[in-house]
């Protein structure tokens, strides 16, 4: 299995500049490097080039629509080619809404992929609900086949048409949950741990059931979308929305070992890492080196040699 690695330098799903320099920043943590020491091939295919595009009315409170849902139709196009191509695609963002055109293009390959939401947000606002009108915190809501009664037609997203079922995706570090999100949630029976269940059940366990509850039917690829916000904000501090009593750094990393050990992993998204608000070079340092060690494990790094 080669690796492809897709940098999208994109910050319009959300309001804070500086998000836009992930890609850059996690490179800088040395991420070629580290997935060299792999036997298999390393492709960097670069950062994609997004075009602001001008007079881009906000729709109802919802900011950037048609730059954000342009973004999204080019980043699918990029990484259905490279899962086409039977690469493993990493995408490095970037803010989140990012995921979807990552998953929307993963899925023209594989209609049949299960979604995993690492993240202490569940990005499944609809533009009526969303407290911000930021799209990066309403990504889910664009993919999921049971919302579409309840989505206006957001400019600049005609070209996507909803595809995931609401059993197709699990959520792993909830724990800053909209109200709206939270009725979405329950009404639509969505599998999710929050990080008060991690603390009941134990990752371990969150795991077992979080990949039974996907692949115990049939095996299929699975699509992972990683929010550095997932882990807590002492580990990851340079992101635009932390929430405290989030992972740890073991918790984190038994994720990605366990969906590897899988050998279903086939795109990854590493998304919110904002070099810009770390108080400290080395708390940019800690974040972006974060994000290479997750990716490093999802990709096969054991931690036992
Ligand atoms: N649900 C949110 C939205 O704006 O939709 C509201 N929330 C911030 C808000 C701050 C005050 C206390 C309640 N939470 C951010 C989240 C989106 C996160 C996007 B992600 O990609 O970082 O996950
Ligand atoms: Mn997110
Ligand atoms: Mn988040």
């Amino acid at each position: 299995h080669s690796v492809a690695i897709l940098g999208a330098p994109f910050s319009k799903g959300q309001k804070r500049r500086g998000v836009e320099h992930g890609p850059k920043a996690i490179r800088d943590a040395g991420l070629v490097e580290r997935l060299s020491n792999f036997d298999y091939p390393v492709h960097d295919f670069g950062d994609l080039t997004f075009k602001h595009l001008e007079k881009d009315e906000h729709f109802m409170r919802v900011p950037f629509p048609r730059t954000v849902g342009r973004a999204n139709q080019l980043l699918s196009g990029a990484v259905s080619s490279a899962v086409g191509a039977g690469h493993t695609c990493i995408m490095l963002g970037g803010d989140h809404s990012l995921a979807i055109g990552s998953v929307e293009g993963h899925a023209q390959q594989c209609p049949d992929l299960c979604l995993i939401w690492v993240d202490a947000h569940a990005d499944i606002n609809t533009p009526l609900t969303s407290p911000s009108g930021n799209l990066h915190g309403q990504s889910v809501a664009f993919l999921l086949k049971d919302l579409q009664n309840k989505m206006p037609e957001v400019p600049g997203f005609s070209w996507i048409k909803p595809f995931l079922s609401a059993r197709d995706l699990v959520y792993i570090g909830l724990r800053d949950v909209d109200p709206g999100e939270h009725i979405i949630l329950k009404t639509l029976g969505i599998q999710y741990f929050s990080m008060r269940d991690i603390d009941r059940m134990g990752i371990q366990r969150v795991m077992e059931v979080t990949l039974d509850h996907l692949l115990a039917r049939k095996q299929r690829p699975i699509h992972l979308s990683f929010d550095i916000d997932a882990f807590d904000p002492s580990l990851a501090p340079a992101t635009g929305t932390p929430v405290n009593g989030g992972l740890t750094y073991r918790e984190g990393i038994y994720v990605t070992e366990e969906i590897h050990n899988t050998g279903l992993l086939s795109v990854m998204d590493v998304v919110e890492v904002n070099p810009t608000l770390g108080a400290t070079p080395e708390a940019v340092e800690a974040t972006s080196s974060l994000a290479v060690d997750v990716i490093a494990s999802a990709l096969g790094q054991t931690r036992e040699g």
